[in-house]
């Protein structure tokens, strides 16, 4: 039988780019924790059999409060996670029971049960699937000297965002693996992608950011006007 799917929501971050006090899953957005108005969009597909949130282990206490305030704890379990992300998400994916599974970053709070379920569709037909954009600007490489060593041709360059969809044996295999070698990655898909495993982008939207510099909560706030 078909155990169905899961997801890991990350958010054990310290937002050091984003640089407040207080870490920037936290940070309230119309009075909401950021986290939260990330957990509720999954919370809310009945499909999603298992909610992970994965937080820094001081703050697993506070997070199942604000969990319980926003009546999600029948549906969402709070464990620790680790150092970075990678080691955030292998700790989530090793908490699931499901056949499937969709890894979230937490400062996501913008992604939509559509672009959720186009992932979905789409890593069924086999591989993986992460959401992503084409790049808008022209791309560069640069040398630490501030010299331009390169012009990628952008009509190949896509941004790539959360989720990251799979199925969860092949995902923690590749987490197992890249463990092993002591690889580092900054997505889920660069782990199955060292696997072999043929990873297709799903065209998402440009909205759906990640907060990562200050400038991101003014858009965030701006956009939760209108979405919200
Ligand atoms: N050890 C870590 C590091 C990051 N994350 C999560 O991974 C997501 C994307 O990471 P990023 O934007 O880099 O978050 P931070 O690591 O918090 O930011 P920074 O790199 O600026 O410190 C965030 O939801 C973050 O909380 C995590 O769960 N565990
Ligand atoms: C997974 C990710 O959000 C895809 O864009 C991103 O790579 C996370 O990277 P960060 O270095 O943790 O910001």
């Amino acid at each position: 039988m078909d155990k169905g799917w899961g997801v890991v929501v990350v958010a054990a971050g310290r937002g050091t780019r984003m640089g407040t006090t207080e870490s920037k899953q936290f940070l309230l957005l119309q009075d909401k924790p950021v986290f939260i108005h990330t957990l509720e969009v999954f919370a809310a597909l009945d499909e999603m059999r298992e909610i992970v949130l994965v937080t820094g282990a001081g703050d697993v206490e506070r997070c199942l409060n604000w969990v319980k305030e926003y009546h999600l704890e029948s549906r969402v379990r709070v464990i620790p996670g680790g150092k970075e992300r990678q080691h955030s998400v292998h700790e989530g994916l090793k908490a699931l029971g499901t056949d499937w599974v969709l890894v979230h970053d937490g400062v996501r709070p913008f992604i939509n049960r559509e672009q959720i379920s186009a992932c979905m569709t789409t890593v069924m037909s086999g591989g993986g699937a992460v959401l992503a954009v084409p790049v808008k600007d022209t791309i560069k490489q640069v040398n630490a000297e501030g010299v331009v060593t390169a012009t990628p041709d952008r009509s190949s360059l896509w941004s790539i965002q959360t989720p990251q969809a799979f199925r969860l044996s092949a995902l923690l295999h590749a987490y197992e693996s890249a463990e092993k070698d002591g690889f580092l990655g900054t997505d889920d898909a660069m782990l199955a992608e060292r696997q072999g495993i043929t990873v297709k982008v799903v065209e998402g939207s440009y909205t759906n950011i990640k907060l990562t510099t200050p400038e991101d909560l003014q858009y965030a706030a701006f956009l939760l006007r209108g979405e919200k």
